[in-house]
């Protein structure tokens, strides 16, 4: 088994290019199915979320060919609506393909969502907005069945705010006959990028990146090209790396507004940060403010930079409160950081954090993506060495994160476990 070797490494000093966002590119994939000819992606990352859908695609007749950050898809061969089990469980976006396939064929089944396990992360809201549309869900132990004899516009209210569900309900409606109304609609970059692909196809999404979307079905789609955005929750990541342990980090290739709520609070704890066009710098003092987050959906703190910003409070003098709105109980890093040293004490859906305590090198387990991350980002600040396992979490949404922080400066290695320095497993992700 392969594990994360982190050290303690000063400074972090660089420039990192930031690749395509993965939570589009997941979303992007499945929407070509709804061309009625060839697609290609640009900067798509090669993350393993994607290759598992290279494998899905391959499955169901859909022709994928990836050459560096360009992926082409010629879906006109797609033989079968019908997607296995276990390939789909093994990542959370796999419900894209529900929308996408049943506004397609008319017929979908496929395995439950996967992904990092939240405890609770239902799919109510896309089952509502399928069965607004006139589909008929049917639910088994590990997969589900949508089928509809026609898909007819319909107004449709998510009861929360959802990302995850607007875009599926995007997808659902493209095709079907008439006008579909989204209300409460999240306005998250990866739905606008997902309406700005599917409308350069030809279809008609008015209102993407609002809480009202318009959707005026259309019955074909063209093929054509599209540019996924880049990925803020990487982006963000780095800048905090900044703050670790002082020193400067340029993210470039990054789309400034999409990290507006990350910036501010980086800015509030004491890291300095300059922002130009398509770039980003982050400049750390080596002294932090402690603060309070409350994580909110997009335009407020991400989720998926609770966890690093956790790690990154950890350095900062003082007790720091973080509210995690999103997902209660996404605080699975928090035991493990504990392991370094790390003084939080959990109540409810909050973490409360005294920060300025050193940290000590030790074994912990990535429980999932931005777990991973927000290790990873301890074990540069403790002293020894932090051994991470988990790595295939990290791989989700990672392409080259080892390369990525060694280019500035990051001391981290990947290993191999020998039997001799096994620790006790099942303990570590207890
Ligand atoms: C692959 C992908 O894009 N993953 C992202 C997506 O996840 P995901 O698509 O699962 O998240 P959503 O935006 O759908 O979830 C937002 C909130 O809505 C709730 N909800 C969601 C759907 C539903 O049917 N019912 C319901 O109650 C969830 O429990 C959560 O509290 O957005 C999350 C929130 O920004 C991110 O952390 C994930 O990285
Ligand atoms: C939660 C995440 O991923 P997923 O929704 O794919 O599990 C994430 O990217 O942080």
């Amino acid at each position: 088994m392969k594990y994360i070797q982190a050290e303690y490494s000063g400074p972090l000093n660089g420039t990192v290019q930031i690749p395509g966002a993965k939570n589009s590119s997941l979303a992007l994939l499945a929407a070509a199915c709804l061309a009625d000819d060839i697609v290609t992606l640009e900067g798509i990352p090669r993350i393993d979320d994607v290759r598992i859908i290279a494998e899905i695609c391959q499955d169901i007749g859909m022709e994928m060919k990836m050459e560096g950050g360009s992926v082409t898809i010629d879906p006109r061969w797609i033989h079968t609506a019908v997607i296995d089990p276990g390939k789909a469980s093994s990542y959370r976006a796999s419900y894209y393909f529900a929308g996408a396939l049943l506004s397609k064929f008319g017929s979908v089944t496929i395995g439950m969502p996967g992904g990092d396990n939240f405890v609770s992360r239902p799919i109510d809201q896309h089952i509502k907005a399928f069965q607004a549309l006139g589909a008929q869900v049917q639910i088994f132990e590990d997969y589900y069945v949508v089928v509809a004899s026609e898909l007819n516009g319909a107004e449709i209210y998510f009861d929360t705010i959802t990302s995850g569900a607007t875009i599926n309900a995007m997808l659902a409606a493209v095709r079907a006959k008439g006008r579909t109304l989204l209300c409460n609609a999240a306005v998250d970059p990866e739905v606008v990028d997902t309406a700005n692909f599917l409308n350069r196809l030809g279809a008609r999404i008015y209102g993407a990146g609002t809480d009202r979307i318009r959707i005026e079905g259309v019955s074909y789609l063209n093929g054509g090209t599209h540019t996924v955005i880049p990925d803020r929750l990487i982006a963000g990541a780095f800048l905090m790396s900044a703050g670790i342990n002082g020193g400067q980090v340029t993210v470039m290739d990054v789309i400034p507004e999409h990290l507006g709520s990350c910036l501010y609070k980086l800015q509030e704890i004491g890291i300095h940060i300059e922002t130009g066009e398509n770039h980003i710098t982050a400049y750390g003092s080596g002294t932090l403010r402690a603060t309070r987050i409350r994580t909110g959906m997009y335009p407020g703190f991400a989720t998926d930079l609770q966890q690093p910003m956790t790690a990154l409070l950890l350095q900062a003098k003082g007790k720091s409160i973080v509210t995690e709105r999103v997902y209660p109980k996404r605080f699975a890093h928090v035991p493990q950081l504990r392991r370094l040293g790390a003084e939080i004490e959990l109540r409810k859906e909050s973490a409360f954090i005294r920060g300025g305590l050193p940290l000590q090198g030790g074994w912990v387990h990535a429980t999932d993506v931005r777990a991973g991350t927000s290790l990873l980002l301890a074990g540069l600040a403790a002293e020894g060495n932090t051994c991470i396992t988990g790595i295939e979490h990290i791989e989700r949404g990672y392409e080259d994160v080892i390369g990525n922080f060694r280019s500035i400066g990051a001391k981290l290695s990947i290993r191999e476990l020998d039997s001799q320095e096994m620790p006790d497993m099942i303990n570590l992700q207890g």
